[in-house]
């Protein structure tokens, strides 16, 4: 492994060497050394400092080593039992819907401690591709945002676009901004086929038309028309949601929306908007009533609430790796029905009283888990709209179950494909049966111990995967986790300062 490392950086050597046309000897007497001395490190027989690695790299003008670039991956030696307290961070699916939302706003947007993730670098590069000024203020991650007079639609950094499913979020704000417009198809996960449609039917009333072909979006706007009665949405999809409101915040009368989401990010969505000047009535339920404006033109400071997912990903490093810790600045209001479940199995914790978010509305408490002993549950744990138990919190319930005494049946009825990645906790010694693509079977308890893995294209599993590495007995490694950092800002090490043993390293 030592030797073919040495290897490749000798082949890196040498190929820069010979780009700049030079020989072994007039390299030597570049780097004061002599040719034999170069025609080992060039062979890979050669250890090679630090120091002289950048010395050749300096001579010959070719950074040999880029450190930083490549995937990175993650080295974990169990099993770990963790202490300590953590702050869960804000949500990263508020934190996408209120930069989309930041484009309905000539003004001046300030969002606080916003999480800083890849999902949110992604749209930060569209943005400022589209001439937004964007910049981070201090060390909280406060994010100021200043749109340009005008949006350079045509300059739309297409790579940073396709990485992320949040920029359909742009259809909202932008079909009052322009007539006719283009954006790249949204990407994202791969769980399996998401729906478009419903985006494009909530979005119809407001005149827009929207033409599918080589790969991006044709977007038209006809002005005069406009919702007409409640526009019913046939999902009740968080982002289809946000779109239609981002919709209604820019038109001037009253738009109802009825079959909305009341999940955490479209109340922190209407929070803001509300602070925009724009009224809304209904926020919690799944009827809005949304009185917009012609245009919006103030300086705006607002705070994004705390993460549910976050906070049960934290709730499952205790659990499986039977550790007491307390995580403060838990969102009790978006996981009621994930922690009655819990209790059910077993799980024992205590809990503060409650406090309100930086939002002025959001229920918060800190909790305090104990190490537990599990049972399964006797019925599936299915996922339902908020209030129900969030979508992307069941793929836990794998981890969860797996250290439960019995069996516990999954139903996610939701993702035509995430349900499989869960399988690939069997490599750390579960067992979980996928009895369909939407059904895993999870037996329990396990004795987990260490592998190889590479994360799935799903953040939610690629975590469930890393957490139950912190419980497997010897050293894992899970490889290429941009997919976890898209959604969770520096998770290795925050749990490192709990006492996980958590190594960041990434290919030469
Ligand atoms: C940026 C953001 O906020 N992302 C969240 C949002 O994505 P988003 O709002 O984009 O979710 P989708 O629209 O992709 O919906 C997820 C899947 O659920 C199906 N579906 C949804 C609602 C419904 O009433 N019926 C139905 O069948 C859709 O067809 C789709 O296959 O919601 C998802 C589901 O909660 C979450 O996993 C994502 O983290
Ligand atoms: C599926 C998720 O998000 P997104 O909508 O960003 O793909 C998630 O957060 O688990």
């Amino acid at each position: 492994m030592e030797t073919d490392y040495k290897g490749r950086i000798g082949n890196l050597i040498r190929d820069a060497r010979k780009h700049r046309g030079l020989t072994q000897h007039q390299l030597a007497e570049l780097l004061a050394t002599s040719q034999s001395a170069i025609n080992r490190i060039e062979k890979g027989h050669q250890n090679l400092s630090l120091e002289m690695l950048a010395r050749i790299g300096a001579a010959l003008d070719s950074e040999i080593v880029a450190l930083g670039a490549g995937p990175t991956h993650l080295r974990v030696n169990g099993p770990t039992t963790l202490s300590g307290s953590i702050e869960v961070k804000t949500s990263k699916n508020a934190g996408v819907a209120l930069l989309c939302a930041s484009l309905l706003n000539r003004g001046r947007t300030t969002l606080r401690k916003v999480a800083r993730i890849e999902e949110v670098n992604r749209l930060l590069e569209v943005l400022s591709s589209l001439g937004v000024q964007t910049r981070w203020l201090n060390e909280q991650n406060d994010l100021e945002i200043i749109p340009p007079a005008e949006l350079d639609l045509a300059n739309i950094d297409e790579a940073a676009a396709r990485r992320t499913r949040s920029v359909i979020m742009f259809l909202g704000p932008l079909l009052h901004l322009n007539e006719s417009f283009d954006l790249p198809y949204a990407g994202g996960c791969n769980l399996g086929t998401r729906t478009v449609e419903p985006h494009m039917s909530a979005l119809r009333p407001f005149g827009l038309d929207v033409k599918a072909t080589d790969g991006m979006y044709h977007a038209q706007v006809n002005r005069a028309v406009e919702p007409e009665r409640p526009i019913v949405l046939t999902e009740r999809g968080d982002t289809v949601t946000e779109n239609a409101l981002m919709a209604a915040a820019l038109h001037p009368g009253t738009t109802v929306i009825r079959n909305a989401s009341s999940n955490y990010m479209v109340q922190d969505l209407c929070f803001y908007l509300r602070k925009l000047g724009v009224t809304i009535e209904g926020v919690g339920s799944t009827t809005l009533r949304v009185t917009g404006l012609e245009r919006i033109d103030v300086d705006v400071d607002y705070s994004p609430s705390e993460d549910p997912i976050e906070a049960m990903s934290l709730l499952t490093a205790a659990i499986v790796t039977r550790s007491s810790i307390t995580i403060t600045r838990v969102p009790i209001e978006f996981l009621e029905i994930e922690l009655a479940t819990l209790e059910e199995m077993g799980f024992g914790y205590s809990r503060t009283d409650e406090y309100v978010a930086a939002n002025g509305a959001t229920r918060l408490v800190d909790i305090t888990t104990h190490a537990s002993d599990l049972t399964a549950p006797l019925d599936k744990i299915h996922p339902m709209p908020f209030p129900g138990l969030n979508i992307d919190n069941l793929p836990f319930f794998a981890a969860i179950a797996a250290v439960a005494d019995g069996q516990t049946l999954l139903h996610d009825w939701v993702y035509e494909n995430r349900a499989i990645y869960l399988t690939e906790l069997n490599k750390l010694g579960a067992q979980v049966k996928l009895l369909d693509p939407h059904r895993v079977l999870v037996e329990g308890p396990t004795h987990w111990s260490g592998a190889e893995i590479v994360c799935p294209p799903a953040l939610r599993p690629a975590v469930v995967i890393l957490l139950a590495m912190l419980a497997s007995k010897g050293t894992s490694v899970l490889r290429s986790t941009y997919v976890i950092h898209r959604g969770y800002e520096d998770l290795a090490e925050r749990l490192n300062l709990l006492g996980a043993n958590i190594e960041t390293f990434r290919d030469i």
